[in-house]
């Protein structure tokens, strides 16, 4: 996978090179480029801003240095997919995908694990990051020629900025991509996999500050710890998220775990 993100902070983007997601773009699983917007400017103060038109406070990003950026993005990565698509020389370019543009922002459609998976299936992912008090939605309008366009939203609160949730989901997308988390099973019991929240966890020492692992973890019995995993995955969630256990409400709930809380 090629990922491209335009900010104005591309040092933002910095904590990406660590971990697991750097190991990812050192083993050539993923293929991560940062880009300054300002580099593409043409006045001599390198401006990505001015005032709003309607008045108001704040300041809104101007559309020109977003299209300039996201072209050449668009033109840069079509050229390494088209020769992908294009199975090597003399075989005919396939015309690939648009590829999808993320706009990170509190008026975007929900980021979400299901999205996550959904996006670690595409070639190619260009994120936007905007400041100020957002970018000039003409470059929304006029980017749905070159990409498809997803404003997304991390949750309902408001960042300064869309940097904070690109490293959000690039690492949700991202670890998602084969070879990049070491055992993939590990992929598949966690919070929000099934729908539901994960069940806790817990390590040695057996005793610890007087409070003991329940006693069914040492049993041996792989039946009933799958069962009150599976139990403490219902209690949990419908503690802490009751709105994810609507989507449980179809009967996917054994009757018999339900009654129990
Ligand atoms: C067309 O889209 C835009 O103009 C986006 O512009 C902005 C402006 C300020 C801040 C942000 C960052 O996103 C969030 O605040 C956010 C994302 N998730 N939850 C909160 C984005």
């Amino acid at each position: 996978m090629r990922i491209d993100v335009v900010s104005i902070f591309p040092e933002y983007l910095a904590p990406l090179e660590l971990s697991l997601i750097g190991k990812a773009r050192q083993d050539g699983l993923l293929d991560l480029r940062v880009h300054d917007l300002r580099d593409f400017t043409t006045d001599k103060h390198r401006s990505v801003d001015d005032t709003p038109y309607g008045g108001g406070a704040g300041m809104v990003m101007k559309p020109e240095p977003w299209a300039q950026a996201l072209a050449a993005v668009a033109a840069a990565a079509s050229v390494a997919g088209a020769g992908e698509a294009a199975g090597g020389a003399g075989a005919m370019a396939a015309e690939p995908a648009k590829p999808v543009l993320i706009v990170p922002s509190p008026a975007g459609e929900r980021f979400n694990q299901a999205l996550a998976h959904e996006l670690a299936e595409e070639d190619r992912l260009v994120f936007a990051c905007g400041r100020y008090e957002g970018i000039d939605e003409r470059v929304i309008e006029w980017a749905e020629e070159h990409f498809t366009v997803r404003p997304m939203s991390l949750g309902d609160y408001v960042l300064n900025g869309g940097e904070v949730a690109v490293l959000a989901m690039v690492e949700a997308i991202g670890r998602l991509l084969p070879g990049v988390v070491g055992n993939p099973d590990s992929l598949v019991e966690e919070s929000h996999s099934d729908g539901l929240l994960e069940y806790p966890v817990y390590t040695k020492p057996a005793s610890w500050r007087d409070r003991d692992v329940p006693a069914v973890l040492l049993s041996g019995n792989h039946g009933k710890i799958a069962q009150w995993r599976r139990h403490e995955q219902y209690r949990r969630t419908a503690e802490r998220r009751p709105d994810l256990l609507e989507a449980f409400d179809a009967g996917k709930l054994p009757r018999a775990d339900r009654t129990a809380f």
